[in-house]
């Protein structure tokens, strides 16, 4: 197994890529995050407005109709579509061209949730971020693997793990069954934990930021937000996932002299992403 490599800021300085003064929203990119399910708006609502506070130009949120006047009173920045159901999402139709989408937060696993990423999967080109109950569909039904694109990002929690790649002995082995996955299906994954590490093919990168005030409801779906949102932004995949794993922490960084670790909450990664943003320009 390689060393990982370090994601430090004077890496991140390599990738990360000032906006262009003459820059407008219709080339700032358009990120798409499906989720949500009755109980679970929240999510949608922490991860669309993760993606709008990370630079993309617009964002829409596809969703379950009971969420619309939820998204639409909480982030009024962020546009909405909503399914023909009420309690959770059944079939994924949208006529907008995202340039990334982010899909699984909140949106449960009922049957007809489950064909509709089955759906989805088989017509989709574009750019994806999968994590939470997606990924649990997708340990479900490990046939629909083969339907990603190369590069897709995924971002599993230790548990959304093991769902994917079985049980394992050992970190080593943790480690060994990752690459693998990753080799086989030709994924990028963002295997989150304190550190987070990002697995593509055979290179390891380990991230230098966060804290355990993220250990919080909804921090891993303002993650999404934020790599999806860069994706849109058109960073390359690896580069959406480790910039955004690195403002992610920095964000509980820079927080936590103010905050201490028990009253930071996902919101306030979103709060502190400005500050994480202008620590890359000094
Ligand atoms: N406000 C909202 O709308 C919110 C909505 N949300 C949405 O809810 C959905 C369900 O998401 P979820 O992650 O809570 O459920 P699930 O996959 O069963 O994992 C839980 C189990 O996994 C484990 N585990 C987790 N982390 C671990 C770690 N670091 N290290 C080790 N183990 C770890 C741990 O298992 P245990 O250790 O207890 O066996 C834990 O009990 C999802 O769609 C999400 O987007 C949430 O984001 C919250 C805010
Ligand atoms: N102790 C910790 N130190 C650093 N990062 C942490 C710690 N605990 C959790 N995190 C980060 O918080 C996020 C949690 O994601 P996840 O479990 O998907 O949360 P949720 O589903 O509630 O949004 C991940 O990015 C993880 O790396
Ligand atoms: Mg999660």
């Amino acid at each position: 197994m390689q060393l990982p490599i370090k994601i430090t800021k004077q890496e991140i300085l390599k990738i990360y890529k000032p906006i262009p003064l003459n820059s407008h929203k219709g080339i700032q990119g358009h990120a798409l995050i499906i989720g949500g399910s009755y109980g679970k708006m929240g999510s949608v609502c922490l991860s669309s407005k993760a993606a709008i506070k990370s630079g993309c130009g617009l964002v829409t949120a596809f969703i379950p109709k009971c969420g619309y006047d939820i998204l639409q009173i909480s982030i009024p920045e962020v546009m909405v579509l909503t399914d023909v159901q009420e309690n959770f999402i059944t079939n994924i139709d949208y006529t907008i061209l995202p340039n990334a989408i982010g899909i699984g937060i909140g949106i449960g696993q009922e049957i007809e949730t489950q064909n509709a990423i089955q759906q989805l999967l088989f017509d989709n080109k574009t750019p994806m971020v999968i994590d939470a109950e997606a990924l649990n569909v997708l340990s479900l039904n490990p046939t629909w693997l083969s339907l990603l694109q190369p590069k897709t990002i995924i971002t599993p929690h230790p548990k959304e793990l093991e769902r994917l790649l079985g049980k394992w002995n050992s970190e080593e082995e943790k480690f060994a069954k990752t690459i693998e996955f990753s080799k086989k299906f030709d994924v990028i994954i963002v295997m989150k934990g304190a550190p987070t590490y990002i697995i593509d093919r055979e290179t390891i990168y380990q991230n230098t930021t966060g804290n355990p005030a993220l250990a919080t409801a909804g921090s891993g779906d303002v993650l999404t937000g934020i790599i999806t949102s860069l994706l849109a932004q058109n960073y390359e995949p690896i580069d959406a996932a480790t910039l955004g794993v690195y403002l992610h922490g920095l964000t509980a960084d820079i927080a936590l002299p103010e905050t201490g670790h028990q009253s930071f909450i996902a919101s306030d990664i979103i709060n502190y992403l400005g500050k994480a943003f202008v620590t890359l320009e000094n």
